[in-house]
């Protein structure tokens, strides 16, 4: 059996960030050759990031992106890099929006690919067939999609190459996998986290691989982008299901495994399979060699453009380049890997490493050197600042306490005490007498009154964002933002908000188990427990508290989970089980907030659900459909 020893480089990229993401390209290429790999494969969009939305549409950021493919591959072939076979996905275009006629986006003049680099050149390319429009999704309407599959002849071993979503849709390449008969399906992808994620894609992985009796290797990208987190999670299992290697969530890894693989046989292709064979290296690690197209039942594809002529053709010499393919080209034998499976941590600690990278890196990717928010000594302000404090570190985390005539004495000192524990920067600005004389002159009361206090708390964060340059972070989580119970323009003030997805009771759990884990590592943990203890409230009047507006918390998030994410209506919700006032007055208040989170910052995705891209519905609206 031919033994091909694969790479999977799970980097972060950058949207946009072309440069930035070719130095991580070429250094995760370089540690694949010195590790001895013969395939090294990035993620779906690994050069210009995910998701690119409408830069889809903008032709300068097209041939920016094609450009910069094919100077990487030169670039790659003159660092001695040129013999190891590179996966790179990438925008391609711009084309003329009429030139596939299998197209059903005409508007559309991009494509969504995996260019192959060999020998200093791109030698073929895949373009992504299924183009995913649900959810956070909007593919169908940017990118052109492809309609054949990509097998790569290479090391004696046929390696089909599919786009993402390709893995997730029956029909299209998937199913021409078993009868192209490829040793590796090889998918590069992108791949956003959600909790319950992986008891979907990792039974995919498995499902396709039993399917077509062949090895799944699957790299996904890492990082937070805007409101979607990359876990990585890239994984390599074998044609029975079995893991072979993994990487970790939410760091950059190269994952480098031996598979030793059914070998390339001589037999028909089915439709719509393009085979390309791949020289093999001309000596060790030396200079690369040209490919060969050696059968192509579909479409002509556009590997062969300007970028890239002299390196793919079409002629059918594939003979002698297989034999001398059969052993893997290599000079000498290579050491035996040891299997690299990492850990899956459990659901909470998975949860807050999620919401910490997609924080981290909304700040670093911005170009924000510290953030900024108000703490209540309450418990989504001593969550957000512990996220924070993990995220990028104490010193660049500033909480500023702004006690009202009704904050209570607690509020005080469990944000100094929580002030204290992290170690973070820490001021008092108080707020009565900055209040009282806009509440006189306008007459507030109510309301109204209470609101201003949140308003003014507002205009300190943001006037200290201003002149220092920290990131305001918002605190809300999910449950209030789901009913409304913030006050807009005040407490929702804020440029980024790690707790947007995070209902009211998970923020309990995950306080809980950050003190926990800390308890464990020996450290102080960063959340008093009174804060924890407490009833919630917005101490914006005497005694005020949540439950005086909104049901417990824990009905408050069973209806929300249901109406939210599970999609049920009011007869349902009865059904399960909710009393009917409670049913109608939470409806009511989530379907009249729709114009407060449309305004609402962005925060880490983490449900199948999320309020944003996930959950698009009218602000104007009036139900006449309740049932
Ligand atoms: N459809 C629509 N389109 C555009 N604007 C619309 C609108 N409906 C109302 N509005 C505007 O919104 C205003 C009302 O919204 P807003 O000013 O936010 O005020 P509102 O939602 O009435 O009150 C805020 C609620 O949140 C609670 N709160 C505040 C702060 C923190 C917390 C906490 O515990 O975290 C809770 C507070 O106790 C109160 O119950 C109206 O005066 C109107 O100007
Ligand atoms: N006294 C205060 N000092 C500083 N910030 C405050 C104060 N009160 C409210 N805030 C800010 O407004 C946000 C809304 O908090 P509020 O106490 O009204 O409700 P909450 O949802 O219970 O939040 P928390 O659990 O953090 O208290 C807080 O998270 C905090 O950022
Ligand atoms: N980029 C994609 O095609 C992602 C779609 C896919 N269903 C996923 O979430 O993994």
């Amino acid at each position: 059996m031919p033994r091909l020893r694969l790479a999977l480089a799970q980097t972060n990229p950058i949207v946009g960030d072309l440069e930035g993401n070719s130095v991580a390209i070429i250094d995760a290429v370089r540690r694949a050759r010195d590790a001895g790999a013969d395939l090294v494969a990035f993620g779906e969009m690994a050069l210009s990031g995910y998701p690119i939305e409408d830069l889809a549409g903008r032709p300068s950021f097209l041939a920016a992106c094609r450009r910069r493919a094919a100077e990487l591959a030169a670039e790659l072939g003159e660092a001695g890099l040129g013999d190891v076979v590179v996966v790179l996905g990438h925008p391609d275009g711009p084309f003329e929006p009429r030139r596939f006629t299998t197209s059903n986006a005409p508007t559309a003049i991009a494509q969504n690919v995996a260019s192959v680099i060999q020998g200093g050149a791109i030698v073929a390319r895949y373009a992504k067939h299924h183009l995913p429009n649900y959810s956070v999704f909007d593919e169908y309407r940017i990118f052109i999609p492809g309609d054949e599959l990509l097998v790569l002849r290479m090391h004696g071993v046929d390696v089909a190459l599919i786009i993402c979503e390709d893995l997730w849709q029956d029909g299209g390449p998937v199913n021409r996998v078993a009868s192209a008969d490829a040793g590796l399906l090889l998918v590069i992808n992108a791949s956003p986290y959600e909790r319950d994620k992986n008891e979907v894609r990792l039974p995919l992985v498995t499902r396709r691989a039993v399917e077509n009796d062949t090895c799944v290797a699957y790299v996904n990208i890492v990082g937070g982008q805007d409101d979607l987190l990359f876990d990585g999670d890239s994984v390599v299992v074998d044609r029975h299901g079995r893991i072979v290697a993994r990487a970790p969530q939410f760091q950059p890894h190269l994952l480098v495994v031996d598979l030793d693989l059914e070998g390339a046989t001589e037999h028909e292709l089915p439709e719509n399979v393009a085979l390309v064979e791949l020289a093999a290296p001309a000596s060790g690690h030396g200079d690369g060699g040209t490919a060969v197209v050696v059968g192509d039942s579909g479409t002509p594809r556009d590997a062969g453009d300007a970028d890239n002529a002299g390196h793919a053709s079409d002629v059918g010499d594939a003979g002698d380049a297989a034999e001398s393919a059969g052993d893997g080209g290599r000079t000498g034998a290579l050491t035996p890997l040891t299997a690299d499976i990492a850990v899956v941590p459990d659901e909470l600690e998975q949860i807050w490493g999620a919401l910490v990278l997609g924080l981290g890196d909304y700040v670093r990717k911005n170009g924000f050197g510290s953030v900024i928010l108000g703490l209540s000594g309450g418990i989504d302000s001593s969550v957000v600042a512990s996220m924070a404090a993990d995220a990028i570190g104490a010193s660049k985390v500033y909480g500023v306490s702004m006690p009202s005539q009704w904050s209570s004495d607690h509020s005080r000192s469990d944000a100094d005490d929580l002030a204290e524990r992290i170690g973070l920067h820490y001021e008092t600005q108080a707020i009565a007498e900055l209040v009282a004389p806009i509440e006189s002159q306008l007459q507030l009361d109510g309301v109204a009154a209470e609101n201003l206090q949140a308003r003014i708390r507002g205009i300190i964060l943001m006037g200290l964002s201003n002149q220092k340059g920290h990131l305001v972070l918002t605190t809300g989580n999910k449950s209030e933002l789901a009913v409304g119970y913030s006050t807009i323009y005040g407490d929702s003030v804020g440029g980024f908000a790690p707790l947007k997805d995070v209902p009211k009771m998970l923020v309990w759990e995950l306080a809980r188990w950050r003190n926990t884990f800390a308890e464990r590592r020996g450290e102080t943990p960063p959340i008093p427990e009174n804060s924890i203890s407490k009833p919630p409230s917005a101490e914006l009047r005497p005694d005020q508290t949540d439950q005086d507006s909104l049901p417990e918390y824990d009905v408050l998030d069973a209806l929300l989970e249901q109406y939210i994410n599970g999609g049920l209506g009011r007869t349902e919700l009865i059904e399960h089980g909710f009393d009917a006032p409670t049913v109608d007055r939470i409806i009511s208040l989530v379907d009249h907030s729709e114009w407060k989170r449309r305004q609402s910052a962005i925060g880490t995705k983490i449900s199948r659900t999320a309020f944003g891209r996930d959950r698009r519905l009218p602000i104007t609206y009036r139900p006449t459909d309740v049932s």
